[in-house]
């Protein structure tokens, strides 16, 4: 059965693995650094289990698998400087919007709700991305992992996002794909939802008991 979504005022997406399957363009970006290091590439498949925590834990995960040890904070800073030119020159080249989500943001956008991005991806690259992909009307606005000192798993983007545009937080649900969607719009005091088909770390994300599961967003209309 559909969630109702009767009294929700604002809806919160996340969006790598929600919104976007962005895994094919961040692997290019990672294998990119990897082989400027000499380490083998890592492929779409390790990327998307490192995906959901902000950039900089990307490319942290991915030297560490490369190397085999812990990468010191220097090396990984320059790692993660080289990932953001990379993946800066084609953030949407490969990127595609999932099934179902460009129907559920229109129908959503024309009951008037207020929409928002809450990613742990770098602020710069979220207008880049929806423009090229054609959702950026859909939204009124975005957080990026790196606009607040807090990200997901901590509920500070959502309240943020909540007292924005005062709307209590029981009168909001957040979407996403992973533990960390789950466990901040607890926090926060939202209803949540979750999809089952993005990235999760090979934990699913009904383990994390959200308020609604749907395979797809249509499942909004
Ligand atoms: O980890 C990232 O860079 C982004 O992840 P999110 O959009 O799923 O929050
Ligand atoms: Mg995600």
């Amino acid at each position: 059965m559909a969630p109702s979504l009767e009294d929700i005022r604002l809806v919160t997406f996340d969006l790598d693995g929600t919104l976007i399957d962005s895994v094919p363009d961040l692997a290019v970006a990672v294998d990119a650094v990897l082989t400027e290091l000499g380490y083998p590439a890592a492929g779409e498949a390790r990327v998307a289990d490192w995906v959901g925590n902000g950039s900089r834990t990307l490319v942290k995960r991915a030297l560490w698998h490369a190397s085999g040890h812990e990468p010191g904070e220097q090396a990984l800073s320059q790692a993660h400087d080289a990932f953001l030119i990379h993946y800066g020159r084609a953030p949407s080249e490969h990127t595609r919007v999932f099934p179902g989500v460009k129907e559920a943001l229109a129908a959503l956008h024309a009951r008037g709700l207020t929409l928002a991005v809450i990613t742990n991806k770098p602020y710069a690259f979220i207008a880049p991305i929806l423009d090229a992909l054609e959702l950026d009307r859909y939204f009124d606005y975005a957080v990026g992992g790196d606009s607040l000192p807090q990200k997901k798993p901590d509920p500070a983007p959502l309240l943020h996002v909540a007292e924005r545009f005062s709307v209590p937080p029981h009168a909001c649900l957040m979407v996403g794909d992973s533990r960390h969607d789950i466990e901040a719009g607890r926090r926060a005091g939202f209803r949540t939802l979750a999809v089952p088909y993005g990235y999760n770390h090979g934990e699913p994300v009904a383990d994390s008991r959200p308020d609604f599961l749907v395979e797809s967003l249509a499942e909004l209309v």
